[in-house]
């Protein structure tokens, strides 16, 4: 069988070679490598398929060996990944030890900067454009950024710094009028603006097209460029780019190779900043990703044919049932609101978003904002809940910390995926923010140990006076065991879920259930060791009388938790017992000081000594030690 374009293509340099034609098929093959790929290792496809072109064109324009490519968020860098000597990794793509899923400048020398969280493109490729400069060194350095991720404050700050001090460096801004949810709010907008004014610039380029194949007319053509920016400001509904200090080019067709390679040409020139405006269909060329581009954004193994998941996780998660609680409690209370900040699927909101559309608020990826939002609301009189991924709050901790907690307002937080997340790797994992909140004044930190106690936590958050953060896992429920769902909550009363004897293990959130099914674990293996399981429903402030009666009565402790230990709720426990001066023997299951990379979550949680194996072990191990 003949070898497709892509197959031939042995190193990143082999890509200068091709033609316009070729590296068109060039672009179908890789279509059809992403889709086989992806559909069956999971992944950002519709991203991906996207910025197909774009990606061969910046190849073909820029030399890898000097010039640095910073993709913002790095959810779209597969095309890159593929085109820059990694085509054979894929097959491990977002496995453990395999291909990231993101830019990792430990994977190759092609990859500048490591990303994941939205809006630093335009930072880092700044930093490194002035150090450029101030090095005397002579390449270019290129932001690739998304319409979703320019709503992110870091890359409003960053344009406002790059304009204002002419840096050269280009942003390629890719306009696919999609976050992973529609687009929202004013730049949006003002970008929708530009794109109506594509008539105009596909005018002018087909114009100048036929100017210069002529001397007389290159002279022609110059001469409009003299006056483009003039005409612009005419057709134009306004500048807002080139008024902030950089060149604008666009919109452009970000799915022409030749126009993309003129325009890339055309930019490398200019000494200043350069912004050029490309416009290309998320999940471009599979049916599917294009009919339904955020059901693609993010996909677990499908099924090609027919583009349906593979996946056999049950529907029942955290984030559904935090959805159904929330419009269950904002039925019943008017002053309930719910924000996201550009994550209304994920986090559970959709629907609310449907059914309350005037008291639901996308922010878009503006998670600091979305803080401070809240502390107005709830300084004003509402109950605003704001549903965010655990890693995504990292980005607000002042606004947490300043706007709310110093003032004690009374702010939900759902934290969503809190505790590994697994195939997204090091910069998704949500394992901080019990350390973070744990040293803030005021708040309440609780975690239900199962979806079905999602609604009652929320219920019982809303009743709050003070700020209050729910943290929960991805996903749902282990599947061979069963919780029994509490009635109620109360701080001061951590529940318990299982008497015993000698060991307690003081788990919190999903990590009850892990440990009452290392409890299951320990009696198969025919041991007669009976732990008593206790669900430290609420973390902040901890029950300090359970901890005085469990040490009191001889107790050996195991806490677990799906956070780091520093600062996390074993090592409180460990610090109030050392006050009490208590010396009963303590072990802290959690994260050490280390990086965790991405895998599938069973897996990362046996590693790291979180499975109800390894909590099995330890509780074997320590009752062990206490025999001795
Ligand atoms: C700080 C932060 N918040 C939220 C996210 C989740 N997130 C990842 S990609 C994305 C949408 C990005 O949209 P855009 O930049 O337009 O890229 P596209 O997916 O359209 O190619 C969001 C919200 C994130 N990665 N980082
Ligand atoms: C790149 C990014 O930040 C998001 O797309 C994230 O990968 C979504 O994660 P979930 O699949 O857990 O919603
Ligand atoms: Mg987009």
């Amino acid at each position: 069988m003949e070898q497709s374009i892509l197959d031939r293509l042995n190193s990143y340099y082999d890509l200068k070679r091709l033609n316009n034609v070729e590296l068109t098929i060039l672009a179908d093959d890789i279509r059809k490598f992403l889709i086989d790929k992806v559909s069956k290792t999971g992944g950002h496809l519709a991203s991906n398929l996207g910025v197909v072109e774009l990606t061969i064109s910046l190849l073909k324009v820029f030399n890898m060996d000097e010039d640095k490519i910073i993709w913002d968020v790095g959810h779209q860098s597969y095309v890159y990944k593929l085109l820059t000597d990694r085509k054979d990794e894929f097959d491990s793509l977002r496995q453990l030890n395999g291909l990231s899923g993101f830019p990792k400048c430990c994977e190759s020398r092609y990859d500048f900067f490591n990303t994941g969280h939205s809006s630093t493109s335009i930072s880092a490729a700044l930093g490194m454009a002035r150090a450029r400069d101030i090095l005397k060194k002579n390449n270019n350095i290129i932001a690739v950024i998304g319409d979703g991720a320019l709503t992110g404050g870091m890359a409003l700050e960053a344009l406002n710094d790059v304009g204002y001090n002419k840096t050269k460096m280009i942003i390629i801004l890719n306009d696919n009028e999609m976050s992973i949810s529609e687009n929202v709010g004013g730049l949006s907008t003002y970008l929708s603006k530009l794109r109506m004014g594509n008539g105009y610039n596909k005018i002018k380029t087909e114009v100048n097209e036929v100017l210069n194949q002529t001397n007389f007319g290159k002279g022609v053509a110059n001469s409009i460029d003299r006056f483009k920016d003039s005409i612009k400001q005419l057709v134009m509904p306004s500048m807002l780019f080139e008024d902030m200090g950089l060149k604008y080019f666009g919109p452009i067709d970000g799915h022409n190779i030749k126009y993309l390679c003129d325009v890339l040409f055309r930019a490398r020139n200019v000494d200043g900043p350069v912004i050029i405006h490309t416009i290309t269909q998320k999940g471009r060329g599979y049916k599917y990703a294009e009919q339904n581009p955020s059901k693609f954004h993010s996909i677990a193994p499908i099924n090609p044919v027919n583009g349906q998941s593979l996946s056999k996780s049950s529907s029942v998660t955290y984030s559904n049932e935090f959805g159904k609680a929330i419009i269950e409690s904002a039925k019943k209370d008017s002053r309930v609101v719910a924000i996201t900040a550009a994550m209304p699927e994920g986090t559970g909101l959709n629907k609310f978003a449907i059914e309350f559309p005037k008291r639901f608020f996308d922010v878009g990826i503006a998670e600091q904002h979305a803080v401070t939002l809240a502390a107005g609301m709830a300084k004003s009189g509402l109950k605003p809940v704001f549903a965010v991924y655990s890693t995504f709050l990292q980005r607000a901790f002042d606004q947490v910390l300043h706007d709310v907690c110093l003032q004690n307002i009374p702010v939900v937080f759902a934290i969503d995926r809190a505790g590994i997340v697994g195939s997204d790797g090091e910069t998704h994992q949500g394992i901080f923010d019990i350390s973070y909140l744990n040293i803030m004044p005021n708040i309440k930190v609780a975690s239900p140990k199962c979806t079905s106690e999602v609604g009652l936590y929320l219920n019982w958050a809303l009743k709050q006076n003070c700020p209050v953060a729910i943290r929960y896992s991805r996903g749902g429920d282990l599947k061979d065991i069963e919780m029994i769902k509490s009635e109620s909550i109360s701080e001061g009363n951590w529940e318990t879920v299982k008497n015993g004897q000698k060991i307690a293990v003081i788990a919190t959130g999903r990590m009850v259930q892990h440990a009452v099914k290392a409890d299951k674990i320990i009696r198969e293996r025919n041991n007669d060791i009976s732990i008593k399981i206790i669900n430290a429903n609420i973390i902040k402030p901890l029950d300090y009388n359970a901890i005085d009666n469990i040490c009191r009565e001889g107790y050996t402790i195991i806490t677990v938790e799906d956070n780091i230990l520093d600062g996390g709720m074993g090592r409180e426990i460990v610090s109030y017992m050392s006050q009490k001066k208590y010396n009963n023997t303590i072990v802290n299951l959690g994260y050490e000081d280390k990086i965790i990379p991405q895998g599938d979550v069973n897996s990362l949680y046996d590693i790291y000594g979180l499975s109800p194996e390894k909590i099995a072990d330890m509780v074997i191990n320590v009752n062990n030690e206490g025999e001795k």
